[in-house]
């Protein structure tokens, strides 16, 4: 079996792919200072209380905190005696090579959704995804990540008004009815929704018009839904779009006998 390692700067999920289906996913908050003894024993309780049977011999990690892999590392090697495979690094091929200016460092899960879209979707597709960070990934008709957009992520945006602003509560992201608010937490509230349905529309129309080609969008993140509420901003939404595309990374390294 396969765990597949998803750690973005504020959550970190782990799924354990048997093959055919993931048998369970585990989240937890990214912390740097987290330890493999760690790591080990909150998953290995949860596992437990799950009842899943486990038999875990290959690890795939996507780190968009460069801290944490040395203890996923230790995590795959003293408990599964496993090597794992790290995307982004030389180590791990890739499907297709991103094609970006000299010297950027992707984030390794937007080449992971690149991937993921391309084999689920073919190519010619932006991909939305709503993590702490709002990033759109923009995936050629080869399949290869050509580029894209970040912006503040949707949580991140209404704390950084909390923080700034000494009148401004922390509020949580709901779908306005109106537009107009009438008290402090709905003008928040209308702002931040309203703007990212705006961000993602006009975003996703110059994209397009850039590309001079329809492309389909395809949505991730746990907060994608609530703004396909609104209207029919995606094509799609796939909540485990960054999980597929580790376990297509980790066959194609098998198949190339990277492994
Ligand atoms: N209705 C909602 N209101 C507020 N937050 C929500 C809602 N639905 C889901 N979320 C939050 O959305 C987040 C979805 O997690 P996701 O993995 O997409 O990104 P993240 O963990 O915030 O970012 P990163 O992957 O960059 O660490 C979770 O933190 C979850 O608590
Ligand atoms: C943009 C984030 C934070 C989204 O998780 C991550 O992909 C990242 O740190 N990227 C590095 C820069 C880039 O992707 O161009
Ligand atoms: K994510």
């Amino acid at each position: 079996m396969l765990l597949c390692i998803d750690c973005g700067n504020t959550n970190t999920v782990f799924s354990i792919w048997d093959g055919e289906r993931f048998l369970c996913t585990l989240r937890t908050s990214t912390h740097h200072a987290r330890t493999a003894d760690a790591y080990f024993t909150w998953f290995s309780t949860l596992i437990k209380h799950y009842g899943i049977e486990t038999d875990i011999t290959e690890v795939i990690i996507s780190s968009t905190v460069p801290r944490v892999v040395w203890n996923l590392r230790v995590f795959a090697d003293r408990f599964f005696n496993a090597r794992a495979l790290v995307v982004g690094k030389p180590e791990c091929a890739l499907p297709h090579p991103p094609r970006v200016d000299e010297g950027t460092q992707v984030g390794p899960d937007r080449l992971v959704n690149a991937v993921s879209a391309f084999d689920r979707h073919g190519g010619d597709i932006i991909v939305v995804d709503f993590g702490t960070a709002t990033t759109f990934d923009v995936v050629s008709k080869d399949g290869a990540y050509i580029g894209g957009v970040i912006a503040p992520g949707v949580n991140l945006s209404l704390e950084a008004l909390h923080m700034a602003a000494a009148a401004l509560p922390h509020v949580d992201i709901t779908k306005p009815q109106r537009v107009i608010g009438t008290n402090t937490v709905a003008c928040i509230q209308s702002g931040v929704f309203w703007g990212y349905v705006g961000l993602v529309k006009e975003i996703c129309a110059r994209i397009k018009a850039e590309r001079e080609r329809d492309m389909q969008v395809i949505a991730t993140g746990g907060l994608a839904p609530l703004f396909q509420q609104s209207e029919a901003l995606f094509d799609a939404f796939e909540e485990d779009l960054t999980m597929h595309g580790l376990t297509v990374i980790h066959q194609y390294n098998k198949d190339i006998g990277n492994l």
